[in-house]
């Protein structure tokens, strides 16, 4: 049992704040700062020794911040030296806070040498940074500045403590300049940085180090349901409608119905029927402009394709009776590939009382007619899944979404009553409840043409089979956006990051499942 609380720790993020807060509970408890340190710092040694053993590396320079972050990198020094590593100190700062200052007095006394100069260090063969923290509010300036440009620019492997210096642990913005990480060891709980476009490439390959931090002291301060939270194999396993029901029936496990296509875009409703169909779900119904019925019959032929009026330059003009009936539905996905004139297509759409996904040409024309601030009247829910640019088309007025991307899309769901997934190498979704899911890994594979397409569909497919309340809807969603990202993934170890296209990416989504 505790062994399972302590796992559930992983899919929780904490602000800096908050983690203030839940050190400040521990402390009051009666547990001395300087232990704490010293547990999180004597594992985040083991873990560097893992990394990099005396075997393959010797010499080691570690950067000294003045707050508790140097106070870690001092018990690491302390430690490594003790192993045999070669150690040289860089702390530049004449200030340390008191415990950090103690250790920093005991590695002196070790014969651990430090310098002022980080030049110093170029010989090292790893460097651990242990310059700033989660206490770094204001932009770095002056020497440190200067130090860290110059080891950003050798090609020597390092090792940040907790964060990489440099990057504010929310919002993942660089304050003035930050250091690139080879790894991040992240101490304790995870961090908003993690899952924040801006912050990947100084993060490296990110680990986190669980030091004990009791589960009750993460709940008194962050409450259920968390604000924050990771899509987990575990949690998207719980999601996954398997096994099924033995006696279900295809009307049981979801109705589907894409609107998508166009003589232009005829790709895009295939993709998207088939990110659908990975998805299991009972009845999948497409409705296409009525020149694509046979292209899309001959690439899925369990679909039931709608054929629809046209216009002259093939998009749909209007939906066909057959689509209109809405009672055969349990869901709508809306948008790959429609070109921006089926503008009555989508305005119609967003008065039928289903949950209803809209994407693509579906949120272009959304964010055209200036329809947002609608969506909370829409009887059902309404899903969202804008790349960046459609982002800021729907929401200009929200400030750089490609800065604190959590941020953002928290603010266009509580605005808009609309569950939205904001896509990128770590994809958010928000719920208008606060809460917001972060896909934890992704590949950039998946950076190409029709990727989102294969997922409007499965998000449609998956969440046919698991509709409910808001809740459940977006942690469908969430799910989705999961087993899209390791399909990627899965593809691009088997296939290299040039072998994922998205027809590709689709015929890989079943694999994920099978991992189950
Ligand atoms: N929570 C946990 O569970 C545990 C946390 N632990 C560790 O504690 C770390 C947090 O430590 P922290 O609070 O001392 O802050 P930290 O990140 O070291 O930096 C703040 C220092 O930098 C200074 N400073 C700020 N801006 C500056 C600037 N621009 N230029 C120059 N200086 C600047 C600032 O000075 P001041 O603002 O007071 O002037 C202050 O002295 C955390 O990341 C983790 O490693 C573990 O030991 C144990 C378990
Ligand atoms: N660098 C990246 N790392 C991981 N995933 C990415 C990256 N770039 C794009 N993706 C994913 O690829 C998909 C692209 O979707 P989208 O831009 O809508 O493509 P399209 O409209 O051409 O189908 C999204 O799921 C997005 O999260
Ligand atoms: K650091």
């Amino acid at each position: 049992m505790r062994h399972k609380q302590r796992q559930a720790l992983d899919s929780i993020i904490v602000t800096a704040e908050q983690m203030r807060q839940i050190e400040g509970r521990i402390f009051a408890a009666g547990m001395p700062v300087a232990a704490l340190m010293e547990k999180a710092a004597i594992l985040t040694a083991h873990s560097i020794q893992e990394l990099y053993p005396l075997s393959q590396v010797s010499r080691v320079g570690i950067l000294v911040g003045p707050g508790h972050n140097g106070g870690d990198a001092l018990v690491i020094a302390r430690e490594l030296h003790l192993q045999g590593y070669n150690i040289c100190l860089y702390c530049p700062f004449s200030q340390l806070k008191e415990l950090t200052q103690y250790h920093a007095n005991y590695a002196n006394s070790l014969g651990i040498c430090s310098y002022e100069d980080i030049e110093l260090l170029e010989h090292c063969e790893l460097i651990i940074d242990g310059l700033f923290g989660f206490g770094l509010t204001r932009p770095l300036t002056g020497i440190i500045v200067e130090a860290i440009t110059i080891l950003n620019e050798w090609n020597i492997p390092v090792i940040s403590i907790d964060i990489p210096s440099g990057l504010h642990t929310d919002t993942g913005e660089v304050l003035g300049i930050a250091i690139k990480a080879t790894y991040t060891l992240c101490l304790g709980l995870w961090k908003p940085i993690f899952f924040q476009d801006q912050a990947l490439e100084y993060i490296g390959e990110a680990r986190r180090i669980d030091f004990g931090i009791p589960v009750k002291d993460v709940r008194a301060i962050v409450a259920k349901p968390f604000p924050l939270q990771i899509l987990t194999k575990t949690l998207a396993k719980e999601f996954l409608p398997l096994p099924r029901p033995l006696i279900t029936h295809k009307y049981k496990q979801g109705r589907l119905l894409l609107i998508c296509g166009s003589y232009r875009y005829a790709g895009g409703a295939i993709l998207t029927g088939l990110g659908a169909r990975a998805s299991g779900v009972g009845m999948l119904s497409m409705s296409v402009p009525e020149s694509l019925k046979p292209l899309l019959v001959s690439h899925l032929p369990e679909a039931l394709i709608i054929e629809c009026p046209e216009t002259k330059t093939g998009a749909i003009a209007g939906l066909s009776p057959l689509a209109s009936d809405f009672d055969q539905y349990d869901i709508v996905a809306c948008g790959p590939g429609l070109t921006q004139e089926a503008t009555n297509i989508v305005e119609n759409i967003l008065s039928v009382p289903l949950p209803l996904i809209l994407d693509a040409d579906g949120l272009n024309i959304l964010a055209q007619r200036v329809m947002v601030s609608g969506l909370s009247r829409r009887v059902a829910p309404t899903i969202l899944t804008p790349h960046l640019g459609e982002f800021k088309r729907l929401f200009p007025h929200i400030a750089d979404p490609g800065g604190d991307r959590i941020t953002a899309v928290k603010r266009a769901a509580q605005e808009s009553g609309a569950i939205i997934l904001l896509k990128g190498a770590r994809t958010a979704i928000a719920d208008p409840h606060g809460t917001v899911w972060l896909i934890p890994e992704s590949t950039p594979a998946l950076a190409r043409g029709g990727s989102g397409d294969v997922l409007t569909g499965l998000i449609g497919g998956l969440v046919a089979q698991n509709s409910g309340t808001q809740e459940i809807l977006s942690r469908g969603v969430a799910t989705a956006a999961w087993w899209h990202a390791q399909a990627g993934i899965l593809a691009a170890q088997e296939r290299t990051e040039l072998g994922v296209d998205a027809f590709t990416l689709s015929s890989y989504l079943h694999r994920v499942g099978a991992g189950f």
